[in-house]
């Protein structure tokens, strides 16, 4: 009998997410054994610092790739937004699922949106691309780091240390923490992450049996939109490093809106840029070049 061993984190959205992609392979072909192989990863173990701190691409895929390259699994879940822009040679995405909500929460116990915050509160978020576009909304709020997995976050803003703090939907929406979202954060004024609330799935380049399996669970019209971010991304040289922000959506005649927004997390001057087209490479190329003209290379590191 066929088996496909999927590698996964270790978190709870992590392991939400990998269970229901494995059970949508097992419904896409019946007679097929899926496991799950759960892992740590560097990104996991790291806690105290920021991400952008500790560096390094592709934190949370690393020791996936590697389990994969020594042939203990066959592919690797990963949220599409946390998947650098550059994946690393010899793998390939072959199934990107359909997007969930890509939207931003605003999670607070006492406030109904970032709007009814008092002055000076405290909002939590270790994001940078979150952080210019509060600090452009609001800049008497007080930004703190927030770090850890979804409950890790929830249950510091539960004690006290955050009046509000700025979550996906997409991973509360996963862990039936639905209820926790007092409003979401909405394009154009606020845009979320590259990929947000899209699932991939990894393999190794050249293993098709693996390939054509995967294949069937793909979106693609999630995989042009997404693409189109990503592209735009891409062209910013983008990261956890940098506060960019895109969002692509069906433009009604088979083409692709696109914006996106670069931004100065200290100081929450914010660029932004849009564009309407068909190729998405081409539209994501062209929404960074627009932010590069209206001068979001000061915010850029150096290429
Ligand atoms: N950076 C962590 C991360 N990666 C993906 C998600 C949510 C799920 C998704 O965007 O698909 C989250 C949590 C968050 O940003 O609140």
């Amino acid at each position: 009998m066929d088996i496909l061993r999927i590698a996964t984190r270790k978190s709870p959205l992590a392991l939400w997410q990998t269970e229901h992609v494995a059970a949508r392979l097992r419904q896409a072909h019946p007679g097929l054994e899926v496991a799950l192989v759960p892992l740590s990863t560097r990104g996991d173990e790291v806690l105290d610092r920021s991400l952008a701190a500790i560096g390094g691409k592709g934190l949370f895929l690393k020791e996936l790739e590697l389990a994969m390259q020594r042939g203990e699994a066959d592919c690797a879940v990963h949220s599409l937004k946390d998947v650098p822009m550059e994946l690393e040679p010899g793998f390939v995405l072959p199934a990107i699922l359909e997007r969930a909500d890509p939207a931003d929460a605003f999670v607070s116990n006492h406030c109904d949106g970032l709007d009814a915050l008092p002055l000076g509160a405290r909002v939590g978020t270790s994001s940078l691309r979150r952080q210019a576009q509060l600090r452009a909304r609001r800049p008497d709020l007080q930004l703190r780091d927030l770090r850890g997995n979804v409950n890790t976050r929830l249950a510091k803003l539960d004690a006290g240390e955050y009046d509000a703090i700025v979550l996906a939907c997409a991973g509360l929406q996963r862990l039936g923490l639905d209820a926790r979202i007092r409003a979401r954060l909405l394009p154009p004024q606020w845009l979320p992450a590259p990929a947000q609330g899209a699932i991939a799935i990894e393999s190794r380049e050249g293993d098709d049996r693996i390939a054509g399996l995967l294949a069937a669970l793909d979106h693609a019209p999630t995989r042009r939109r997404v693409e189109a971010e990503r592209a735009m991304n891409r062209a910013l040289h983008g990261s956890c490093h940098v506060p960019v922000a895109g969002f692509a959506e069906d433009a009604g005649d088979g083409g692709l809106h696109l914006q996106g927004l670069v931004g100065d997390a200290s100081d929450g001057r914010l660029v932004r840029a849009e564009a309407t087209g068909h190729d998405v490479e081409a539209l994501g190329r062209e929404v960074a070049a627009r932010l590069l003209a209206a001068g979001a290379g000061e915010f850029l590191p150096p290429a």
